[in-house]
């Protein structure tokens, strides 16, 4: 095939980043490629994300590729809405990077040696509630922009710390800014954080198996197949803020074999801002199924800790 494959992508840094990395691999396979930048209503807005909802980063690629103008787009994988576009495959999830979170501080603090009182930046539900549980007196504020702007403002004076995705700062070359990576028993990611989706039209069989084969990864789709499955589950029944954490881990069979199985961990809001966790662990070839397993449990803990006072 000679045909140059069209990549489609955002023209922030990160997804210049995450692009050109995909675009290397296939090179490196012997394609040949072309990075078509499109923007989106998300980079033009500077209102929160909270605001501005679900899929404003990753509707104009889908729309794009869906059109014919690319022949692949790639996403950060937790900016895609849970619905499917029937139009579009998935057609590849990459390696993923580390998921966890990050703490950019002044002072080169860590979360504990931030006093009360401080103030992070961040403009996600999720982090912001799974900050306040900590019990550690941080205030949290909303932020929105790029990387270099968040962190300015630790720099400026203007916030004690922010918290970004890892991920992200690793794909733009900025790890030395992190003053703690934090530990997903305190602060579990989105779904699907530091996973990439590349996608291709669904009739687009040869483009799909390609990059199937050239870039997909076993344990990171079936680890982000379980948290958005997780994601989806939930969504159908609260608007809290979640977090999700699969991963494939060594595990033994009843006659003492190794086997590997699929572990998560999950988390949501109640009502009343506090926290209830589940997790489980499944086969690999099941991996939606433990997504909704630990839905079901997070909506039924929820539930409980509504109606009962008193517990965690
Ligand atoms: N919400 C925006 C967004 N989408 C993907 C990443 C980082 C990279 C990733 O998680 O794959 C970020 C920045 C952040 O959350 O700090």
């Amino acid at each position: 095939m000679t045909r140059t494959l069209r990549i489609g992508t955002r023209g922030s840094a990160l997804a210049m980043a995450q692009s050109s990395m995909v675009a290397e691999e296939l090179e490196r396979a012997g394609y040949t490629t072309e990075l078509v930048r499109i923007a989106t209503s998300g980079d033009q807005s500077q209102a929160p994300v909270t605001e501005i909802g679900v899929g404003v980063f990753t509707s104009a690629l889908r729309e794009a590729l869906a059109a014919g103008e690319v022949d692949v787009a790639v996403h950060s994988y937790k900016d895609l809405p849970t619905a499917p576009d029937p139009r579009l495959a998935l057609a590849a999830v990459p390696p993923r990077e580390d998921p966890r979170d990050a703490l950019v501080a002044r002072d080169d603090l860590t979360l504990g040696e931030l006093p009360p009182g401080s103030v992070v930046g961040t403009g996600s539900p999720r982090r912001a509630s799974q900050l306040e549980a900590l019990g550690l007196g941080l205030e949290t504020r909303g932020i929105r922009g790029n990387v270099d702007t968040r962190m300015r403002k630790v720099s400026d004076g203007e916030l004690d710390a922010v918290v970004l995705a890892r991920a992200g700062l690793a794909r733009v070359g900025r790890l030395e800014v992190i003053t703690e990576s934090l530990d997903p028993l305190q602060m579990l990611p989105a779904p699907a954080q530091g996973a990439l989706a590349v996608e291709c039209r669904v009739d687009d069989v040869d483009t799909e198996h390609l990059l199937q084969s050239v870039l997909d990864d076993e344990a990171s789709r079936v680890a982000v197949a379980a948290e958005r499955a997780m994601l989806a589950a939930l969504e159908a029944g609260c608007t809290a803020p979640v977090g999700a954490l699969a991963g494939v881990v060594e595990d033994l069979d009843d006659d003492g074999r190794v086997v590997y199985r699929l572990s998560m961990r999950g988390v949501v809001a109640t009502d009343e801002n506090r926290l209830v966790r589940a997790s489980a662990t499944g086969e690999t070839t099941a991996a939606e199924q433990l997504g909704r397993d630990v839905a079901a449990q997070l909506l039924e803990a929820r539930a409980a800790s509504l109606s009962g006072p008193g517990s965690s």
